[in-house]
């Protein structure tokens, strides 16, 4: 470390030089926060800034880092912009495509099963800590036929480039979830979008500091493949403007959610997904084709989802019909409880499976509506 001040942002990832001079090993660090408070840091040695040399399959070779004052703008993390020039002799030049596609094959092996989280930072896209792991999608259970339905407007969407670009309509789709908390909506997006191989832009609208033309700005820049994904969109216009007693100003008005949805056209495919607790605040023009094309209800735990969250949660931990049994049980007196107007939320749900053991999750059922 050269002592001088880390270069890097909020994201948390910085680069120190060990050494001024040529030949210098940089240290990169990132780290990713967990909601819980908890943070994984992780160190990689890379080539610092300046000229370096290395032999690759018998040959020597030269790379040059050199790091240009202008930031990346857009969509990217705000980092600056760098050149890498590699250089050697004539006579290993054929070795340039063997060394590119090495790298390109190292970094799609790296990528591949993850799946990267961009979240919104100021007015420009950041990656969130390193690509998470995917989420299978059938780890998510919702009620009968709700997964499919969207999966299928998806993928038709997915298909229909052309048939948007021939009439002339942006090449566009809204989905929103509404629904009680914990009940699976994140976790689907989030399972969707990489079983379909997408990224994901997460963007909060009452998230301090986010006013109408950032939001604009957001969402036209956004990540390329990517689903983006708003949350909670009611929170924030039942405030407004607000300003803090730093008199820092926030707020997303309505119609300014509506202009950013409308925004001008680009001709990349948009993929926009929505999510509430609270359907009844929203204003009925935000349903509209282009805007929102699917609307669906995630609800709380129906006896179906209850069974079958279970029989994935003790698969193998008794025979099939004891399990059966044990399952239907559990589902008996999530519909009973259902019919006296008590719902139960499948994260809930989840909650009582992870804290007990199938000795004792049946005995223990009482404790799901106390
Ligand atoms: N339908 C479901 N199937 C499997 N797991 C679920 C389901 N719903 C919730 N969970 C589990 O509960 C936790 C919370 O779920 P998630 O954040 O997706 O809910 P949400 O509906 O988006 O909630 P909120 O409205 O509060 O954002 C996650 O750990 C998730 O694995």
């Amino acid at each position: 470390q050269d002592g001088s001040a880390p270069t890097g942002d909020n994201t948390g990832r910085h680069t120190y030089s060990c050494d001024a001079t040529n030949n210098a090993l940089s240290v990169e660090t990132s780290y990713k926060k967990h909601l819980n408070g908890s943070a994984d840091v992780l160190f990689s040695v890379v080539p610092g800034v300046g000229t370096h040399l290395f032999r690759y399959r018998g040959a020597w070779m030269q790379l040059k880092r050199e790091r240009q004052t202008q930031m990346m703008p857009g969509p990217v993390d705000g980092r600056p912009f760098e050149t890498l020039s590699i250089t050697t002799l004539a006579r290993d030049k054929h070795l340039f495509p063997v060394l590119l596609e090495e790298a390109r094959q190292l970094y799609a092996e790296a990528e591949q099963g993850a799946m990267v989280v961009h979240t919104a930072m100021g007015t420009t896209w950041q990656r969130f800590g390193p690509p998470r792991t995917k989420r299978d999608l059938h780890s998510v259970i919702l009620d009968d036929g709700v997964a499919e339905r969207i999966e299928k407007d998806i993928k038709s969407f997915m298909h229909r480039s052309q048939w948007y670009r021939e009439r002339g309509l942006p090449y566009r789709r809204g989905y929103l979830l509404h629904g009680p908390p914990g009940s699976g909506k994140s976790s689907f997006i989030q399972a969707l979008a990489a079983s379909l191989n997408y990224d994901l832009a997460i963007m909060n609208l009452s998230q301090r500091g986010m006013m109408d033309d950032k939001l604009n700005h957001l969402l036209l820049n956004a990540p390329g493949r990517s689903f983006i994904l708003l949350e909670d969109i009611d929170a924030a216009f039942n405030k407004r403007v607000q300003t803090s007693s730093d008199g820092y100003q926030s707020g997303v008005t309505f119609s300014g959610l509506l202009n950013a949805l409308d925004g001008v056209a680009s001709a990349e495919e948009r993929i926009l997904f929505m999510t509430t607790n609270h359907l009844d605040r929203l204003d009925p023009a935000l349903i509209r084709p282009g805007r929102i094309d699917v609307a669906e209800l995630i609800d709380d735990a129906s006896p179906s989802q209850t069974r079958k969250l279970f029989l994935r949660f003790y698969e193998g931990e008794r025979d099939e019909a004891e399990l059966e049994r044990a399952a239907n049980e559990i589902a008996q007196l999530v519909e009973e409880n259902a019919g006296r107007g008590r719902r139960i939320s499948m994260a809930a749900l989840q909650g009582h499976f992870i804290r007990h053991p199938i000795d004792t999750v049946v005995q223990s059922k009482g404790e799901l509506f106390p």
